[in-house]
């Protein structure tokens, strides 16, 4: 019984660690992977000896992150120079009783050891896999430094947790009402420190929330907000999600209180491995401005805090694996910009990082890139816990997390506070102020410009096409209604992925979907299922809804414009040019017509479906309602006949079900 002992055993140690958090040489150790099949008389625990460090270190790639000399982040220097730190902590849940783990911790050197194959890898801080070791202990370590740094000294920090599903980063960055995770800590001390600032200051809170789910960003704090939200490059922020909620905040109760409201908002569901797995990344950012008014001076910061989605093997249910897909692809990207950031961390090459191939590595660029102090919690499983995981799956996972943590401690940042800027007359948003008042005059000239001309272009286009006898088309005016029809056509194009998307659904709909919302025939499944598709469907159709709108506003004005270039009270014979534009313009507004009638009655169909499948649920209530009831009714699913119920024997419920049916 190695394994609940040897990693138990050294749980009282762990508490005495405090001194040596952040003076671990910054680097990770990491001794070659070889065969993970060797007999078990072959496992024993080597710690790392320091010549398997010399090896280590000799290797490519390895030999700067060892003998750089890393800067503890409690030590203050400005700016920051030095690694990412990386903490690991083992799921408790994930020991199984009866077998042995071949993972070893090692807490004096924050070292975690396979004892299969020797390889060992050392972090800022390992943690014990102990069920008593509470998040404030592992925040306390491993976190909070980053939080004072961005309290008082105006760096940004950026916090993740990472890991395979199940392994506990929800449970690390949410916690529960006895054992607060992260994000509940870092806002403790948030309001802590504001409510004992002194007086000459005064901070602003504000908050976002979103998730990327399915590589689309939802506003976690107003999920009706059905905007599609974009992520553009800012001169302060690094990057700025345009459109999202982001409210002020004057408590720490009133900022808790909206997590707990987000945070039900976001997409969880059973898997193969969590039964509340989450399948999207969730991103909180807690945006603090001081104000000081001794010497009349702003300070601007972030603090963003991720609970990332776990990586996972395909799922056996479709609609898994289809969200699983994108969370392996968007984890993907972020484990290729570390690999890529740790070589170039240790090559004088400057290579292209590919920040942009998903949304949470667009998201995260500016504080991978240097701006912002950085956490990574890893979390693993050191065994199968109760799961039905194989010893291979487990540890393989464990390793492509070991192996990710290990890269990003290789990336030496350099990381510079925000800087304060001073207000007040001659001050730098005085100037910034001027600067945006000069903008907007030019802006306005460049408009009432613009009116003029299109003024005279537009009469200069009625004239042509009314009555002038050289018969030539104003070309401003074509050049208009081109530009108009670019906008149609880019619509078109976005309206025919959504109807591809829509016909996909409704292909997937007839042949597994139904399957998939059976779910294990249980009626709190089935429900829990359908609810989940409800919301979906109810949000495309939304978002078809109003997309008809603007298309229909948009036909509108074509009609409009078309009527006043066509319009006359004595119309000129068309001449060639003029009849080509009103033949285009007719067949754009057709094929809009067609494209708004196609649309409606895929919005029909969905429709039909969200009946059908609200008729399928309750009948499938009133089933179980029926058979909980004992007696003899028995209805039963019958899959192979295209999911429909058959029913025999006479119950009370029976005639209900019968208008159900109907
Ligand atoms: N350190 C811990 N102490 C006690 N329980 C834990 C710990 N870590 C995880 N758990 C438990 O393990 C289960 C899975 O944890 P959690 O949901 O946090 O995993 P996850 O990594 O967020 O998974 P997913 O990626 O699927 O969302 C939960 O029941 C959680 O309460």
């Amino acid at each position: 019984m190695r394994t609940r002992s040897s990693l138990g055993m050294l749980s009282s140690s762990q508490t005495s660690l405090s001194s040596t958090t952040g003076s671990s040489n910054g680097s990770s150790t990491r001794h070659s992977v070889s065969d993970l099949r060797r007999p078990p008389s072959a496992r024993s625990y080597r710690p790392a000896s320091p010549s398997s460090r010399q090896q280590s270190s000799s290797r490519p790639g390895s030999a700067m992150s060892t003998s750089r000399p890393s800067t503890p982040l409690h030590r203050p220097q400005e700016p920051y120079t030095g690694t990412i730190s990386v903490s690991i902590r083992p799921n408790p849940h994930s020991i199984h009783p009866l077998q042995p783990s071949p993972w070893i911790v090692n807490l004096y050197e924050n070292l975690i050891a396979n004892s299969t194959d020797g390889s060992s890898f050392t972090f800022d801080n390992v943690f014990i896999s102990d069920i008593g070791l509470t998040n404030r202990h592992v925040y306390e370590k491993s976190c909070s430094e980053i939080v004072q740094r961005f309290l008082t000294d105006g760096y940004n920090g950026t916090v993740f947790a990472y890991g395979m599903t199940g392994s506990g980063k929800t449970y690390s960055m949410k916690g529960n009402e006895l054992d607060p995770g992260f994000v509940e800590l870092a806002v403790n001390d948030l309001f802590n420190k504001i409510e004992n600032e002194t007086n000459s200051k005064t901070h602003t809170v504000a908050i976002s929330y979103l998730e990327i789910y399915n590589e689309k960003i939802i506003d976690l704090l107003n999920p009706t907000n059905v905007a599609e939200l974009k992520i553009r490059d800012d001169p302060v922020y690094g990057t700025k999600i345009i459109g999202i909620t982001s409210p002020t905040i004057d408590s720490r109760d009133q900022l808790l209180k909206l997590l707990r409201r987000g945070d039900n908002n976001r997409k969880t569901s059973a898997t193969d491995y969590n039964s509340r797995s989450s399948r999207s990344h969730a991103i909180l950012q807690i945006r603090l401005t001081t104000i000081d008014l001794s010497n009349n001076t702003e300070l601007n910061r972030t603090l963003s805090l991720c609970d990332l989605a776990g990586s996972e093997k395909a799922a056996s249910s479709l609609e898994r694996r289809k969200e699983g897909s994108y969370i392996n692809k968007s984890l993907l990207a972020l484990s290729t910009v570390i690999n890529k950031l740790s070589v170039a961390s240790h090559s004088l090459l400057n290579d292209h990082i590919p920040y942009r191939d998903s949304k949470l590595t667009r998201l995260l660029q500016p504080a991978l890139s240097g701006s912002s102090l950085v956490l990574i919690l890893c979390t693993i499983h050191v065994g199968p816990g109760m799961s039905n995981l194989s010893e291979s799956q487990y540890v393989s996972e464990t390793y492509n997390t070991l192996r990710f943590a290990a890269r990003a401690k290789d990336i030496v940042m350099n990381v510079e506070s925000n800087k304060s800027t001073r207000l007040g007359p001659g001050g730098d948003s005085d100037r910034f102020i001027a600067d945006l008042q000069r903008t907007i005059e030019s802006q306005r000239l460049e408009i009432n410009m613009l009116k003029v001309n299109l003024s005279i272009s537009s009469n200069i286009s009625t004239e042509t096409l009314v009555g002038n006898n050289n018969n030539t088309v104003n070309l401003e005016s074509y050049a208009e209604i081109e530009a108009e029809n670019k906008v149609l056509n880019e619509k078109l194009e976005h309206l025919t992925r959504l109807t591809n998307l829509q016909k996909t659904e409704t292909i997937i709909l007839k042949n597994d979907t139904l399957n998939d919302l059976m779910g294990d025939g249980s009626s709190q499944m089935m429900m829990a299922n359908l609810e989940e598709f409800y919301k979906r469907v109810t949000y495309e159709v939304e978002e078809y809804t109003s997309y008809i709108n603007l298309l229909e506003s948009q036909l509108k004005q074509s009609y409009k414009e078309g009527a006043i270039t066509a319009g006359s009270s004595n119309p000129p014979p068309p001449s060639p040019s003029s009849t080509v534009l009103e033949r285009q313009l007719e067949n754009s507004i057709k094929e809009k017509e067609d494209e708004i009638y196609n649309l409606k009655e895929m919005i029909k169909v969905k429709d039909h479906i969200i009946k059908s499948l609200t008729k399928t649920s309750k009948l499938r209530r009133l089933a179980d309602a029926t058979s909980n009831n004992n007696d003899t009714t028995s209805i039963k699913t019958d899959k192979e006949n295209n999911n429909e119920f058959s029913y025999r024997k006479k119950s009370p419920l029976e005639s209900d079900v019968r208008n159900l049916m109907a």
